[in-house]
């Protein structure tokens, strides 16, 4: 779209603007930063205020300060870096601002503060001028870092394309990209960005914490509060390490297959409607698009087991056990045999979760836009699809593999803490088995035909056609 943008305007208007002259109302933080950036950019900068004489100290050098008639008169273009209560001294200027582009800055401090969005409100108050929202999701601070800074995206909207022309000429100049966003009537949407904080973390980020908490308070039940109780035996230590890094794999699996859950559920639901022109359920929907966060937040887990297990041979009680042993040996003039099976069995778990862990690295790099931009479509389904699915394989066998061993390598061992260890591994072998069932060469021929659009206009058929297609698989 930009470059669309971009050839459809005059190159004078883009490169010949040495001489062009720019207003900006306002001589706070924003339009400050601005104007310095207009300056830089070899912009005339005339800035308009209701001070014109005692507010030039601060302001970038090179720039004409005068009131805001004067001001206007000056440039068709005038950037607004007022706050929106204060927009009423435009009414007086309605005279000298007929015609003119007026490009809103401005942000809200919540949503819905106000009935309608700044930009609109602006447009009411100066019915004659050509009002543009943009530039807001910038900061000050930003535009002072030069283009540099890597947030190079500038939003625009309004009803006049010369006016949104003008504006984003000005855009590329200072070094952004321009993406027209439409009409006027897109101006809120832009008002609310800034404000966002996490949208699509915030459902993973909830569930990473419900999981944490219930598997720590259960982890503690069960393995120190329970020892306490019936042994009398003190090992709050284990709070620390022992615990996380129990917590951890456990909520790391379980992202990962919620993760890959949703693809699979998807799948299903296509294939028992026979068609893939129906919309999903708005809740396959909210977890489709936050399986990139959930698998993110699933990498973090993994990577803090990773570290919690790497520290284990420099803990004080693993070394203090172990020389401990050695002691007692020596003592009661003991020796072990090497068991070879216990060797196999303990370095093909550790193997499985290493080349597990570089998968889940791999897969949380191309998930990077830098990196998945890079790449085609095929390539970026190929290792988010497969190579995910053979990731939460290596990891499930990993975890099985581990709790085997605890349960046979210890005689008092009790079934390893049975109700987190489960569902750690009974979500993931679900999500596992039904994959396989999707990639049966049947069934995946026939998603493949639903997903080609083989029977377009499915919605349209007579019910014996889907009766058919049911019979194929
Ligand atoms: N600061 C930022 O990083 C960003 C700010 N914005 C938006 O830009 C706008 C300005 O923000 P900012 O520069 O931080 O605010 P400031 O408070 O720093 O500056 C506002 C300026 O508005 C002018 N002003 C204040 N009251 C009136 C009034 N009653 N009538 C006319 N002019 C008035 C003043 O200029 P003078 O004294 O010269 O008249 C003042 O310097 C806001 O709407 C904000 O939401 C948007 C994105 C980022
Ligand atoms: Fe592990």
């Amino acid at each position: 779209l930009n470059s669309v943008v971009f050839l459809t305007l005059p190159v004078d208007s883009i490169y010949d603007s040495r001489s062009e002259r720019v207003c900006v109302f306002g001589t706070g933080d924003l339009g400050r930063s601005l104007g310095l950036r207009l300056l830089q950019a070899g912009y005339g900068v005339v800035f308009g205020s209701r001070r014109p004489h005692s507010s030039s100290s601060l302001l970038p050098h090179g720039a004409q300060v005068l009131g805001h008639a004067a001001a206007a008169q000056s440039a068709h273009l005038i950037f607004i870096a007022v706050q929106r209560e204060h927009y009423d001294f435009l009414v007086p200027l309605a005279n000298q601002l007929k015609g003119k582009v007026l490009v809103d800055l401005s942000n809200n401090l919540k949503k819905n503060q106000y009935p309608e969005a700044n930009a609109e409100y602006l447009q009411s108050l100066v019915p004659g001028a050509e009002v543009v929202k943009g530039f807001n999701t910038l900061s000050a601070w930003s535009l002072q870092n030069g283009p540099s800074d890597a947030n190079r995206q500038v939003y625009i909207c309004g009803e006049s394309v010369e006016a949104k022309q003008a504006v984003i000429a000005v855009a590329i100049k200072l070094g952004f990209s321009a993406l027209d966003r439409g009409f006027l009537s897109v101006a809120r949407e832009l008002e609310d960005f800034p404000l966002q904080l996490f949208p699509q973390w915030r459902l993973p980020l909830r569930i990473a914490i419900g999981l944490s908490a219930a598997f720590f308070f259960y982890l503690l039940i069960r393995d120190i509060i329970y020892a306490y109780v019936t042994q009398s035996k003190d090992i709050s230590f284990r709070i620390m390490v022992s615990l996380a890094n129990k917590v951890c794999p456990i909520v790391s699996l379980i992202m990962l297959s919620l993760c890959y859950l949703p693809g699979v559920l998807a799948s299903f639901l296509q294939l028992y409607r026979g068609t893939k022109y129906r919309r999903f359920p708005d809740w396959l929907d909210r977890w489709m698009l936050c399986r990139k966060q959930l698998g993110l937040l699933a990498l973090g887990f993994a990577f803090l087991h990773v570290l919690y297990t790497l520290i284990i041979p420099i803990r004080y009680y693993v070394w203090f056990k172990a020389t401990e042993r050695t002691v007692s040996m020596i003592r009661e003039n003991r020796t072990t045999q090497f068991d070879m099976t216990t060797a196999w069995r303990g370095d093909s778990y550790l193997s499985l979760g290493i080349l597990g862990f570089g998968l889940y690295v791999l897969l949380g790099i191309t998930s990077l836009p830098s990196v998945s931009n890079a790449l085609s479509w095929r390539e970026f389904s190929f290792i988010q699809s497969k190579l995910g699915h053979l990731t939460l394989l290596l990891c499930t066998a990993h975890t099985y593999l581990y709790g085997w061993n605890r349960f046979l390598s210890s005689s008092t061992y009790k079934w390893y803490t049975p109700p987190g260890y489960m569902l750690c591994l009974v979500l993931p072998s679900v999500v596992l088995l039904l994959k396989l069932l999707l990639i049966t060469p049947c069934v995946d021929r026939t998603i493949t035909r639903i997903r080609q659009g083989w029977e377009r206009g499915a919605d349209q058929r007579n019910p014996k056609d889907n009766l058919s297609l049911r019979h194929e698989l």
